[in-house]
């Protein structure tokens, strides 16, 4: 397929996702499924425009007046892509599977305006209802945190230490680019795809097969260090999911310990047995029952809570979900986030700690969760989270935005990761 093929069917995923509100993956499996002919490379840049259309969903209407899916795919060519107007035209001519080019208002509109005069909004690429979280939740610098939201993320690994290191992983597949991540200490970075690409599917890979790395974001690699799991300790992991914390406690622990792996719903655990056993954890009981834990009431050293969330933080990776977020949906996450804190620090012994981890950058999720709990649990108090980062990386503390007393936030614009909330708070010895 050309260009215009391609842009023709990225019309069409959109329209989709539009008309049924439907996931944008599901949508394109959905086009790939009924377009057999079409290759993988096909495939790959068709995704990437509808994925660069629903980042920039905002700037690419602006800038080319419109907010139809036909506006959005050609704004994401010239806002992601790089393309000029006229190099889009010139490639659509006598493609008779392209739809019709620019038309002279749209190039006229194209090439007159600069994204840098248009209001914040457009520029943070975020919905209007958003813009008082983004606002309450960072300072001046708000639209430029919502502007690299809506950039297109790397790919991360987390090195298992149980099995491998980094320089073995990194040797193994050089030819991805990869390099080591910036802050955390086991993690390598794939680079963001640039146009047409793909990243590189690091999952059939023999190293990932032998259990030597995770695909983990680095935000959440850091997240999971930040809590401390160490050699020997009692681990209770919350909303363990898939468990992507619990393996990298795990490894922290170096298999001397005990971690309780529980999720409320019990299909979320399904992918973490095969995940255990890759990696060649051994010290981690999966639960799904909340009984089963009474026998760990004020025994943890350590209960980590990765909340349910809005996922604010991880529009670069699912920008379909920033345009499908609602004021309830947000409102149901902090019900939910309120009473998962307070059943969950009935585990933590004296002296033990609690750890709530999200991945928003909406401070009604984190720091507002964090001070309503600490008002009401006098037992518990924050760790001092600037002693906290520094300790684990020395000199960097100036990337993350960290409050002494109500945790560290981590944002593409400031950590190159995905957004994260982390908060760690001490019961008091007793
Ligand atoms: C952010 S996800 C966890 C991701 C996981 N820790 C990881 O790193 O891969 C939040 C999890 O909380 C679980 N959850 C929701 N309500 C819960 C509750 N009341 N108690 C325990 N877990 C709950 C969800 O099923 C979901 O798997």
């Amino acid at each position: 397929m050309r260009l215009g093929g391609r842009l023709a069917a990225a019309i069409e995923v959109l329209e989709d996702i539009e008309r049924r509100h439907r996931p944008a993956a599901d949508a394109l499996k959905d086009w790939g499924l009924s377009h057999r002919f079409a290759g993988a490379g096909d495939r790959a840049a068709i995704g990437n425009i509808v994925y660069d259309a629903l980042r920039r969903r905002r700037s690419a209407g602006w800038l080319l007046g419109s907010d139809s899916p036909r506006a959005l795919a050609f704004g994401a060519l010239l806002l992601e892509w790089g393309e000029t107007p006229e190099a889009i035209n010139a490639e659509l001519e006598g493609d008779r599977f392209a739809p019709p080019p620019l038309s002279d208002e749209e190039v006229t509109a194209a090439t007159s305006r600069r994204l840098e005069e248009a209001p914040s909004e457009i520029r943070a690429d975020v919905p209007d209802w958003c813009v008082p979280l983004f606002e309450a939740s960072f300072d001046g610098d708000w639209a430029e945190e919502g502007r690299a939201l809506a950039g297109r993320p790397p790919l991360d690994l987390r090195v298992n230490g149980l099995l491998s290191n980094r320089d073995r992983v990194l040797s193994e597949i050089r030819e991805t680019g990869a390099q080591p991540t910036a802050l955390a200490p086991e993690g390598i970075r794939i680079p963001p795809i640039r146009g047409n690409g793909r990243h590189p599917n690091v999952q059939a890979e023999p190293a990932f097969r032998k259990g030597w790395f995770e695909v983990q974001d680095e935000g959440s690699q850091l997240a999971a260090d930040l809590a401390g799991a160490r050699p020997g300790m009692q681990v209770l992991d919350f909303c363990a999911g898939a468990g992507g914390k619990t393996l990298a406690l795990a490894a922290d622990m170096g298999n001397r310990g005990q971690i309780f792996a529980y999720d409320a719903e019990k299909p979320r655990l399904a992918p973490i047995f095969d995940r255990i056993r890759r990696a060649g954890v051994r010290d981690i009981q999966v639960l799904s029952r909340l009984e089963q834990l009474s026998d760990l009431r004020e025994r943890m050293d350590l209960v980590l809570v990765d909340a349910p969330c809005t996922g604010s933080g991880t529009w670069r990776r699912r920008p379909d979900a920033k345009w499908r977020l609602t004021q309830k949906q947000l409102d149901a996450r902090k019900a939910e986030q309120a009473h998962i804190l307070e059943a969950a620090k009935a585990f933590v012994k004296p002296g033990g700690r609690l750890v709530y981890i999200t991945c928003s950058v909406f401070r009604e999720e984190n720091q507002d969760q964090i001070s309503n709990f600490l008002e009401n649990n006098q037992e518990f108090s924050p760790v001092d989270h600037g002693v906290l980062f520094e300790a684990a990386h020395p000199g960097q503390s100036d990337v993350a935005r960290i409050q002494l007393d109500r945790g560290i936030v981590l944002t593409p614009l400031r950590t190159g990761t995905d957004g994260f909330y982390f908060a760690s708070l001490q019961r008091a010895a007793g």
